[in-house]
């Protein structure tokens, strides 16, 4: 660990028009430390996630991070190609559906080789061992190489979309409701899966979901929002154990209802 963090946000706010996207937005994210964004539909958590991602541009603040020399760089004044570098090398991005995330008529094999290659590798045997590996980290059979995600059932597919993307070394990872859309069986095993990743690699992410337990299971902090704005920040556990705001009493108290 470093006394310094990997990213710094301060103040962004994103607007449509005279909506609000999400508004003065301030943490800070330390490596290896995976902060969940919760909240309900509508409250702008994925507006967040793709101004921290770079997919959308902020109205107002400024999000700087570590790059891997040590020096900050603000996100939002980069030039396109250092952009995309960063993207491809140092982050990860992982879906909701992870046919937004993988390429579906090329096989498992390429999904997870084609990163390795934008990177700079070019030996077929090595790329093609570490995608043999990634596949058997994510629990896909190593005879599965060949076929193409729309071959896979929803929680195979998501388990590669993971490999396609950390099998980079990546820093950070965004991830938005990486387990939404799958069965509630399904989505424990793949939940327990990222959680064994994370911590073995050190990753820091950002993770969107609704889901408290999502939260609970992944994240040592998290941010609750509400009509765009951060209502309530603290440690997972104090978080949910102890809630201050009113909306995330009700938030909590909602889900032990069920
Ligand atoms: N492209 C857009 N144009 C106009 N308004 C938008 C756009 N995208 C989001 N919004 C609005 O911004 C607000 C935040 O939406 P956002 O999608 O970020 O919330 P969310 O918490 O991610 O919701 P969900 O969980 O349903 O995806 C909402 O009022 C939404 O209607």
């Amino acid at each position: 660990m470093t006394d310094e963090p990997l990213l710094r946000v301060s103040a962004l706010s994103k607007f449509y028009g005279s909506r609000v996207g999400c508004e003065n937005v301030t943490f800070d994210l330390w490596p290896g430390e995976v902060l969940a964004v919760v909240g309900e539909s509508g409250s702008g958590k994925t507006t967040l996630l793709n101004c921290l991602s770079t997919r959308l541009l902020p109205s107002s603040g400024t999000a700087s991070y570590r790059m891997r020399d040590g020096q900050f760089r603000e996100l939002y004044r980069m030039g396109e190609a250092e952009r995309r570098f960063l993207m491809r090398t140092d982050w990860g991005f992982v879906h909701q559906n992870p046919a937004d995330g993988l390429r579906m008529t090329v096989s498992a094999g390429a999904n997870v080789g084609e990163r390795l290659m934008a990177v700079g590798d070019r030996h077929y045997g090595k790329i093609r061992a570490t995608a043999v590996d990634w596949l058997s980290r994510v629990e896909i059979d190593e005879d599965r190489i060949d076929d193409e995600p729309r071959a896979f059932s929803g929680g195979m597919r998501q388990r590669l979309q993971i490999a396609r993307n950390l099998v980079t070394g990546p820093r950070l990872v965004f991830m938005d409701e990486p387990t939404g859309g799958l069965d509630v069986s399904v989505q424990a095993r793949l939940l327990d899966l990222l959680r064994g990743l994370v911590t073995d690699l050190g990753l820091a992410a950002i993770v969107v979901t609704h889901d408290l337990a999502v939260a609970r299971l992944l994240s040592q902090r998290m941010m609750v929002m509400k009509d765009g704005r951060v209502v309530e920040s603290g440690l997972t556990d104090r978080v949910l154990d102890d809630p201050r705001a009113p909306y995330t009493q009700l938030l909590v108290s909602s889900i032990l209802q069920v």
